[in-house]
């Protein structure tokens, strides 16, 4: 990308927008265009009109989505196929009717079968039926890396899919409720050992196993993309090991400090049994994640609680 290349990044105010933002000023840009979705709803069909005409980047890095964890996933059902679809299809239609040079599509490992075989490979999408939980998350999801593939197919349109695994760092969502589970592990711990609190509950049976990687290395596998791969099809982002919530539970509690016990509250679903991404792709071209889970753990909870959103 030229270093004075117009630059849209969506959603730049979640966690993984503002790390990309943050990755690609560290580079030297410093031409973007950025809206709040109080100002622009990437919903509405008209105004992502206006606002691509009017704007005109030359890159998109598309971080706007409805995102939640796998509560939110399984209640707000409707409007995680709803939203999602709309953004998507907004953004990446527009995209194409301005002239974008190459647009960046964020999706996830939900997208992969429940019960496809592990660690997940790119060629495993399509292949057997979604985790109930995050059905239609990943039904959206889905569709928007067929979109970037059916209009690079009839209009020639680099527009690039990346799958993260699940993510933390800055600018997470800390939403008891709502949000993944190492935010919420994390705020658990943290208000368990101020208040003095016997246990700390964790959703399901902690036998799921999940890779988490950190925000600020999936912002350096974003830009090595969107500088260097300009390929169809999907391509995952993860670090290649994995742990239990139960071994997760324990390394939050290690981290905060917290010498109560742990209960597993079974009422809670545990959704996908595995997780685990096949990273060999990347890493055949030479990008591997740096930041391992207790550095990275720890160097959150320090800033964790200035970071805290509203719900
Ligand atoms: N978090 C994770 O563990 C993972 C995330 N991903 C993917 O990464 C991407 C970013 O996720 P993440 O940063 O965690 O999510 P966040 O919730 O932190 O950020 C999402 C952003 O999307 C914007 N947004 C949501 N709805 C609208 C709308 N209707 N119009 C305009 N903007 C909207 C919000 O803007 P505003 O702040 O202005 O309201 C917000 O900044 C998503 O595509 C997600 O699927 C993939 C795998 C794992
Ligand atoms: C990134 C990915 O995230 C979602 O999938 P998920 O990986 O299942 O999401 P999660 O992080 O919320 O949970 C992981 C595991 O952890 C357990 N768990 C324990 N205790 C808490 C807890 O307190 N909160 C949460 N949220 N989970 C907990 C929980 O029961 C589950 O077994 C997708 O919907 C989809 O959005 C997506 O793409």
């Amino acid at each position: 990308m030229e270093k004075n290349a117009k630059i849209y990044v969506a959603g730049h105010r979640g966690m993984v927008g503002s790390a990309i933002l943050r990755r690609l000023e560290k580079e030297g840009y410093n031409n973007f265009v950025t809206r709040v979705s109080s100002e622009l709803d990437l919903r509405n069909q008209a105004a992502v009109a206006d606002f691509f005409a009017a704007e005109k980047p030359d890159y998109v890095v598309l971080a706007a989505a409805k995102v939640g964890g796998i509560n939110a996933n399984n209640i707000y059902r409707a409007e995680f196929l709803y939203d999602n679809l709309m953004i998507q299809n907004n953004v990446i239609h527009n995209s194409y009717l301005n002239g974008v040079k190459k647009l960046l599509f964020l999706g996830s490992s939900c997208i992969y079968p429940k019960m496809a075989p592990q660690p997940l490979q790119e060629n495993a999408l399509l292949t057997g039926e979604l985790e109930s939980t995050n059905e239609p998350y990943a039904i959206a999801k889905i569709a928007g890396i067929k979109m970037c593939d059916a209009y690079r197919s009839q209009y020639g349109c680099n527009y690039i899919s990346a799958m993260p695994t699940n993510l933390y760092g800055p600018h997470d969502n800390y939403d008891l409720k709502n949000s993944h589970v190492l935010p919420a592990l994390i705020r658990k711990f943290h208000e368990a050992k101020l208040q003095g609190a016997p246990e700390v509950e964790v959703w399901g049976t902690g036998t799921p196993r999940r890779e988490f990687l950190h925000v600020d290395d999936l912002a350096e596998a974003c830009y090595w993309l969107l500088e260097n791969y300009n390929e169809p099809g999907l391509v995952n982002v993860g670090t290649g090991t994995d742990l239990s919530i139960r071994e997760l539970a324990e390394l939050v509690q290690r981290t905060v400090g917290y010498e109560g016990t742990i209960r597993f509250n079974t009422d809670y679903p545990d959704g996908t049994p595995r997780k685990l991404m096949d990273v060999s792709k990347l890493a055949e071209k030479g990008w591997k994640a740096t930041i391992g889970l207790e550095e990275g753990v720890a160097a959150v909870y320090a800033g964790a609680f200035e970071a805290v959103r509203p719900a």
